[in-house]
């Protein structure tokens, strides 16, 4: 059967059921069609679950640590993985079913489950059916990359999605890949009682960071008995006398490495393959991403593609922000865009890392003269008082202009506390604004204006 629409809306992830609500709000006649889980990556098997699981970690971390707060737990400390699971499923259905009951109640918009795929630029197929529209929006997000490791076919391996079903305490989880995906469920594994080893091709950890960074954050990880190996490829994978071997090359040395479980945490893959692009004359990278421009456009006119699959952002608020772009421009006859976006994310480890705006490196490598502040976490009073020293916190300054350039906290709460730095950078404000501020006693924010007020040049 034909049906038209006025705007299609494929995938909903952190922007297409935004969208397709605004649109139908409009007085759009407006279609949403989900192949699998509504909400995505972020609310079934990215964010919202191992958010929710880092939380029960740092319970079972802190009722470790309780002692040295004068709280004594007069039995040692047990996680029960299928309750830890149950509280994550509880939280991740609210979510989820709370995406599909807002659509399915929006007038105006039909909410469709099944594959798309594109039959020409304005005519996708779903279950059968041929639909058309002037109007397509793409939100089909990505998934866990697959490295090609010999052996790897043989055995049965995680990804973030796999990981979902964990009810049990693995005794040995090998995780290879040593960014985002890869520290977060390190840090949560071992905190349940898991032995924990990151196998990282790379020479250090979140190689995207400064280097003192990833060293810090190394040194806090295999200070939670962390096994770290770097710089490490990997030659082989194996099932042998029931446990996964790894044969990895280090320097030339073949070493074998083994565990009981295998997570992959290499990098993510955008969902384009099977989307009938070659119909439509959308352009993609080499790496799949569909090519947009700053007000996240196609190739195609009446096409746009938004969240990770255009490459410009991997994050759900980076998602969530193209959507606000797209329905801005489109129904407010505002003209946003995307390269006013200042980068911006978290690493959720414990202490978190918080990123805004450029590294160090960046800075030095754009040949602008520039100011460092740097301050160990350990002079915070909020730190100290909760027991949580650990890290640092650096924000760097243009010299000539007096604007932040970017910053990265390394600490408690530092999540949060990036964002007073993040909205100065915003308003286009000198840092004497947020240096001359009163903050509030005792925070972690009130040392942000002694941060500003000890600029140092910074040395390349
Ligand atoms: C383990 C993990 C942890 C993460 N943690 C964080 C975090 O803490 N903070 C953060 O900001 N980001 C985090 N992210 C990243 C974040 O989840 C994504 O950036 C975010 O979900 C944005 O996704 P999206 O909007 O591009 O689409 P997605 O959420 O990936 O959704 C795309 C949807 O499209 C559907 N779809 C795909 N193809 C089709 C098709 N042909 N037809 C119909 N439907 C289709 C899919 O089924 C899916 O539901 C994490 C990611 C992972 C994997
Ligand atoms: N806190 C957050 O916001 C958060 C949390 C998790 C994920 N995410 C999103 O998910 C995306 C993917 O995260 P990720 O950590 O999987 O990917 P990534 O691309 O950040 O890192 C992949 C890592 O795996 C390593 N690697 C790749 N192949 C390897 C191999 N064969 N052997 C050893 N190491 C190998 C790489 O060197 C790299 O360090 C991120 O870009 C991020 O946007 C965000």
């Amino acid at each position: 059967m034909n049906q038209r629409y006025d705007a299609i809306v494929i995938g909903t992830g952190q922007s297409g059921p935004s969208l397709a609500v605004r649109l139908a709000q409009a007085g759009r006649k407006t279609a949403i069609i989900e192949r699998k889980r509504f909400g995505g990556t972020c609310v079934n098997n990215g964010c919202i679950p191992t958010k929710t699981l880092i939380a029960s970690a740092r319970v079972a971390h802190m009722a470790r640590r309780s002692a040295e707060f004068g709280v004594l737990i007069d039995s040692p400390v047990n996680v029960d993985m299928a309750l830890v699971k149950a509280r994550k499923d509880l939280i991740v259905k609210q979510s989820n079913e709370g995406v599909a009951t807002w659509l399915r109640n929006t007038q105006n918009l039909t909410v469709i489950e099944g594959h798309a795929r594109f039959e020409g630029p304005h005519t996708i197929r779903v279950n059968g059916d041929l639909l058309e529209a002037d109007e397509i929006f793409i939100n089909v997000g990505g998934r866990a990359a697959v490295p090609d490791l010999p052996g790897l076919t043989e055995i049965d391996y995680l990804t973030n999605s796999g990981m979902m079903e964990v009810d049990f305490l693995p005794q040995h989880l090998l995780i290879v890949g040593g960014s985002y995906i890869g520290l977060e469920f390190a840090q949560m594994y071992r905190r349940f009682g898991s032995e924990v080893t990151v196998i990282e091709g790379g020479p250090r950890l979140i190689g995207r960071e400064d280097e003192q960074v990833s060293a810090r954050i190394r040194d806090i990880l295999e200070g939670e008995g962390i096994h770290i190996k770097l710089a490490a490829r990997i030659q082989r994978v194996e099932k042998r006398d029931g446990a996964l071997v790894l044969t990895v090359d280090d320097n030339e040395t073949l070493h074998e490495i083994s565990g009981s479980h295998l997570l992959l945490a290499t990098g993510r893959v955008p969902n384009t393959g099977d989307l009938g692009l070659e119909t439509t004359g959308i352009q993609t990278d080499a790496r799949g991403y569909i090519v947009v421009d700053d007000k996240l456009s196609t190739s195609v006119a009446g096409i746009w593609a938004m969240g990770d699959v255009n490459g410009r952002g991997a994050f759900t608020h980076t998602s969530y922000n193209d959507y606000e772009i797209v329905a801005s421009n489109l129904l407010d006859h505002a003209s946003r865009s995307v390269a006013d976006r200042i980068p911006a994310y978290a690493l959720f480890i414990d202490p978190p890392l918080a990123r805004i705006g450029m590294t160090e490196r960046e800075v030095i490598a754009s040949g602008r003269r520039a100011l460092v502040g740097t301050m160990q976490m350990a002079r915070v009073g909020r730190a100290r008082e909760r027991g949580e020293t650990q890290g640092y916190m650096s924000v760097l300054v243009d010299a000539e202009t007096r604007k932040i350039l970017g910053a990265m906290l390394l600490g408690i709460e530092g999540d949060e506390v990036i964002h007073s730095l993040l909205d100065i950078m915003y308003a286009g404000a000198p840092y004497t604004t947020i240096q001359r501020a009163m903050h509030i006693h005792p925070t972690v924010s009130e040392l942000v204006p002694t941060l500003l007020g000890d600029l140092k040049p910074l040395q390349a």
